[in-house]
């Protein structure tokens, strides 16, 4: 048996990571993920060491599906950046591991695979919980999570209107340049969200940049970053009156700021919605709290080297 690492760039993982592939692939692992007792899948809390002279943090992130075959871990650093800022915020590098014998059989790109699965989670909660009419999509934030959220929400959806704003306008009209349909820029987050049916938030505010008085009821928000428990996007009115929803409730209560310190309650896991143990209320305003999680890394890893496999 070979024990050579088959070793992918960002550019092949952009390339063999297609968000049809992916997104079934993270509904049934979710879903599988949140029955607990009843699935074999181990995947701790993540690790966090804090990087404090340089606002920055390394996150580690196993996982390990013996159903699937995969033993998988990510190394995942996000440093707080100025504005325009030419180095990016989240570097990220995956390891998948041969689950029998332990040898690392391929490492790649972990940045395309975190914008992507992160993009499609928030799809699949979009999918469940936005609005029954959905015409207007605001993304907050202009870096790479903002664009991964607008491509593949404009690819599964289709919105009348998309607003963007960021901290500093040139950002936001830098982003709406390279992308193929019209968007709005926005000059303030008010401007931007109110009336919006589906909100994105992708930035990397540490207070709440999002007011529950600005937000339309029964929106429905994907809120992405405010990954430290003392970080938030949120304010405490959309919190308490929204039904928030959460990737992992373990993960959601040590490390998000917004449930944490608003004290707002989660109903569910995603993944209790996809399998049928929770309802989506649709009807209510929503918030999808997304931490992300390994086994999303994992999923796609996988997916990723079983593509190279297939073209090699
Ligand atoms: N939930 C998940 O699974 C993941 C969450 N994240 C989080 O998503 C957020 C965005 O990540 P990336 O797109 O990779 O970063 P990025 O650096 O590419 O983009 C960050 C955006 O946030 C804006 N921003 C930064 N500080 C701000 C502030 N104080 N107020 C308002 N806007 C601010 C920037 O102007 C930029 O538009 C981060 O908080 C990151 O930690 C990242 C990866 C996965
Ligand atoms: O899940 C991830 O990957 C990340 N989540 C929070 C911010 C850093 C990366």
């Amino acid at each position: 048996m070979s024990e050579s690492a088959v070793s992918l760039n960002k550019h092949e993982v952009e390339r063999l990571l297609t968000y049809d592939d992916l997104i079934p692939r993270l509904e049934s692992v979710m879903g599988k993920f949140s029955k607990r007792g009843s699935s074999e899948i181990i995947q701790p809390v993540r690790s966090v060491v804090l990087i404090q002279q340089h606002s920055g943090f390394l996150g580690v992130m196993p996982a390990y599906l013996p159903a699937e075959g995969i033993l998988c871990t990510k190394m995942v650093t996000f440093y707080q950046r100025e504005e325009g800022s030419s180095v990016p915020s989240t570097r990220a590098t995956v390891l998948l591991f041969h689950p029998e014998h332990g040898h690392v059989t391929a490492i790649m790109d972990g940045e395309a695979i975190t914008a992507k699965r992160t993009a499609a989670v928030s799809a699949i909660s979009a999918k469940l919980f936005k609005p029954a009419l959905s015409e207007v999509l605001c993304i907050l934030g202009s870096g790479q999570q903002a664009r991964s959220h607008y491509d593949v929400f404009t690819k599964l959806f289709k919105f009348k209107e998309v607003r963007v704003w960021s901290r500093r306008k040139e950002m936001a009209q830098r982003f709406v340049t390279d992308l193929q349909g019209p968007v709005t820029v926005c000059s303030s987050v008010k401007e931007a969200v109110i009336g919006a049916d589906v909100i994105v938030t992708a930035t990397g505010a540490s207070q709440p940049i999002l007011f529950g008085e600005w937000v339309k009821p029964g929106a429905h928000i994907a809120a992405v970053g405010a990954c430290r428990p003392d970080w938030r996007e949120l304010d405490d009115v959309l919190m308490r009156e929204a039904v928030v929803y959460v990737d992992c409730r373990e993960g959601a209560t040590a490390e998000s700021g917004d449930i944490i310190l608003s004290g707002a309650e989660v109903f569910s896991e995603l993944g209790e919605v996809i399998n049928g143990s929770f309802p989506a209320q649709r009807e209510k305003t929503t918030v999808f709290k997304s931490l992300g999680m390994g086994i999303q890394d994992a999923v796609s890893a996988k997916l990723v080297l079983e593509k190279w496999n297939s073209e090699h």
